[in-house]
């Protein structure tokens, strides 16, 4: 028999080239891996098929978009009838339903939703003015029609990941809506990208700017463009903690998915978490278009989170254009969103006696009444450098582990306690510290599928134990706080001259850790990387407890990750950026004294605004903490109420290495407590402080109107790795 030639196979071969199914879903994100097959296939120029009427309109799309979908169609037809079985490559059943899958894939990427989509961007830089360049990019996103910023979370100093020596990156996430497709929204955060110019030189290289979207709903789909979740979110600590400090239940969908801060908690390169700035936004001032505004600024002028100049001279990696455009015409845009009651406080779970919040300038004539003493503050973090983490970080070269950052000078010189002049100052290295090698990550549990299981709340009773470092390996040690020789150094802004609130902002103590650096957070000690746990600020007022925090505006805190405590002080400034990213929530007045019962909620969202039993103020409350002493990242929400904002403080209950219990008190004497620790008091202000109910734009509101539910449930089960 004649043998015949050869257009079956060619197809065959064409159709398993092109089928999206065999694009490794590690390789999704290096569209030139996968553009030779496309090639392949193009010349299926093959007899016309009627497509379905469900895929025709994206058949007739351009090719760039739709590649995969015009090559299949017509190869499953030909293919179909299919020539003798041995020379069958693709079974024609299979191919057939790849066929469709792909076909399927794309309509899904570009659909456009019947309602807005809750989507989760993540926002990286590392090159020019990275925190100016993502204040602009968050407001340039939201000035985009069909793109509404809901939240932004804290911003992130992360080492970089991936192996390429380079600086240090500032990463945030932004929650937002769109009512654009997957890929509309993905060519949104490219032109976002070109818009301050990024330019892809290297893969996981220096960028001005990277956006990437993580989640689009609960879609989960690989294109040849696009992969959703994004494939390497679920490994990210610089993409997952930030996250899970805005939405501290979400689930990351799809294969490696699951809760958001538990994946936070364990993923590789958590240790690289740096510090962690909550109100980094500021007010419109700040996010002033001028990419390179003057380094120097009186305290009092200064904006809520002071933008320095970079330096040409420590930018070790290419430098790409200038942030650009889209800063002066988009912030307005955001700018005037109604300001919040609430905002969610990252609070480290780990039992606490470290802090290291850093608190910017805060202008002096913002400040509401200052407490009688400074909040009691330690030293910068101890962190392990990002390489000390053993564990490689998956899906990039195993043979450039995280580690890897020749270009950080070892020594760093100690900074002044004056804030940086420059950016590539808050970039600079840390100084080198001996660094312990962490604990062995512990083992990943099973990553349920489901939403998170709150915590049990832990019963507002007495005050905990103090429980010794020593007892659980997985804790961190820690040392006495002491305010009086601990105040961190500031990172943003000049010092004031006399310091609002205490020493909050730039200080000259001299930390416990050595190093004057306000970024140096080395460690010598083995650091676990919690989950963090949120808990909803609440305006406060002095109460026969005592006062429990300050109050301080406009301020940003900064959170260490590695800080199992982190006094926390939020500001109240009145109509920031911050701010109006969060929307306008009910407030439930409270007597002085009186507060809602503390609860652990089992969303963000979901404190009831009602709940209003009195809480004895004075009766300081660890939160539950499971084995290993870690927690899960619950949050612990508090209804709203007016008044000014309570800026809380953590337990003191742990024993400090001198084996001196640390009695559970805030700075002042008065009680102390994880913010929205079950237990914790809240207050009502005598008044309503100008701006004092609205606390700055991250977290998670607990408006009744908005989501009590993850944002992103899972939808069906996934192994726990990829
Ligand atoms: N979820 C996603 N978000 C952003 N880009 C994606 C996504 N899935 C696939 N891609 C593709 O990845 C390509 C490369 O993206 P990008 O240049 O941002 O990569 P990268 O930042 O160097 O690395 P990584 O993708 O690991 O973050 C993009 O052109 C885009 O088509
Ligand atoms: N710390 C950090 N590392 C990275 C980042 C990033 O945003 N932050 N982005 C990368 C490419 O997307 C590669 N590596």
């Amino acid at each position: 028999m004649p043998s015949e030639p050869v257009a079956e196979p060619l197809a065959g071969d064409a159709a398993q080239v092109a089928l999206p199914p065999t694009i490794p879903p590690g390789d999704a994100a290096v569209p030139d891996a996968v553009a030779a097959p496309a090639a392949v296939v193009a010349p299926v120029a093959l007899p016309p098929v009627t497509l379905p009427d469900d895929v025709a309109s994206v058949a007739s799309q351009p090719a760039e978009e739709v590649g995969p979908v015009e090559a299949d169609v017509p190869l499953v037809t030909e293919v179909a009838p299919g020539p003798a079985d041995d020379d069958v490559l693709v079974d024609p059943a299979d191919e057939d339903d790849a066929a469709f899958a792909a076909l399927r894939t794309q309509d899904r990427m570009d659909e456009i939703p019947a309602s807005p989509v809750d989507v989760v961007l993540s926002l990286g830089s590392n090159v020019g003015d990275p925190q100016q360049t993502l204040r602009d990019a968050i407001s340039a996103l939201d000035a985009i029609g069909g793109i509404e910023v809901l939240d932004v979370s804290p911003l992130a100093r992360t080492a970089p990941v991936g192996g390429v020596d380079q600086d240090d990156f500032l990463n945030a996430v932004v929650v937002a809506r769109t009512s654009m497709s997957a890929r509309e929204l993905l060519h949104a955060c490219q032109d976002v990208e070109h818009s301050f110019g990024r330019v892809r030189e290297q893969r996981w290289g220096p960028r001005t700017l990277d956006v990437d979207l993580i989640v689009y709903g609960t879609l989960t789909d690989v294109a040849e463009d696009l992969e959703l979740p994004h494939p390497r979110a679920h490994e990210r600590a610089f993409v997952l903690e930030p996250w899970s400090q805005v939405q501290p239940d979400a689930v990351l969908p799809g294969l490696g998915g699951g809760p958001v801060a538990q994946l936070a908690a364990t993923a590789p390169d958590r240790a690289g978490i740096r510090w962690l700035a909550l109100d980094w936004l500021g007010d419109e001032e700040s996010a002033a278009p001028d990419a390179h505004p003057q380094a120097e600024q009186s305290p009092a002028a200064a904006p809520a989170v002071a933008v320095a100049p970079a330096d040409a001279e420590q930018q070790t990696a290419p430098r790409d254009a200038a942030p650009s455009g889209p800063a002066s015409t988009a912030t307005p845009a955001v700018v005037q969103r109604a300001p919040s009651t609430e905002a969610t406080l990252a609070a480290q779970p780990v039992p606490a006696t470290q802090a290291a919040p850093v608190v910017q300038a805060a202008p002096a004539a913002d400040l509401l009444p200052e407490p009688s003493s400074a909040p009691t503050q330690s030293t910068p973090t101890h962190l392990p450098e990002p390489g000390s983490d053993p564990q490689p970080v998956a899906g990039y070269p195993p043979a450039e582990p995280v580690a890897a950052r020749p270009t950080l000078p070892e020594q760093a010189p100690p900074v002044p306690p004056a804030a940086p002049e420059s950016f590539d100052a808050l970039l600079a290295p840390a100084p080198a510290q001996p660094v312990a090698p962490p604990p062995a990550v512990e083992p990943v549990a099973p990553v349920p599928t489901h939403a998170v299981e709150p915590a049990q709340a832990a019963p507002p009773a007495q005050p905990t134990a103090p429980a010794s470092a020593d007892d659980d390996p997985q804790r961190l040690p820690h040392g006495p706080v002491d305010a009086a020789t601990s105040a961190p150094a500031g990172l943003f802004g000049a010092p004031a001259a006399t310091p609002p609130v205490g020493a909050h902002q730039a200080a000259s103590a001299p930390s416990t850790g050595g190093a004057s650096d306000p970024l140096a957070v080395p460690s010598a000690e083995p650091v676990v990387f919690p989950p963090v746990r949120h808990a909803e600020v609440q305006p406060f007022a002095p109460t026969s407890a005592g006062v429990v925090g300050h109050v301080v505006a406009p301020t940003a805190v900064l959170v260490d990750p590695h800080e199992p405590a982190a006094p926390a002080v939020l500001d109240a400034p009145a109509g920031s950026w911050a701010d109006a990213l969060v929307p306008p929530s009910s407030t439930a007045p409270t007597a002085p004294g009186t507060g809602p019962a503390p609860v652990a909620a089992p969303a963000p969202f979901a404190a009831p605004a009602s709940a209003t039993q009195p809480v004895a103020p004075a009766t300081p409350v660890a939160p539950a903490q499971p084995a290993g002493g870690l927690l899960t990242g619950v949050p612990l929400s508090f209804p709203p109420v007016s008044g000014g904002t309570r800026a809380v403080e953590p337990p003191r209950t742990e024993q400090p290495r001198t084996g001196q219990p640390v009695p559970a008190q805030s700075s002042d004497g008065g009680p102390a407590f994880f913010a929205g620790a079950p237990g914790a008091p809240t207050f009502a202000a005598p008044g309503n402080a100008p701006g004092a109910d609205q606390v700055p734009g991250f977290g998670a509101p607990a408006d009744p109107t908005r989501p009590a539910a993850p944002l992103f449930p899972p939808t069906r089960e996934e192994p726990p790795t990829r």
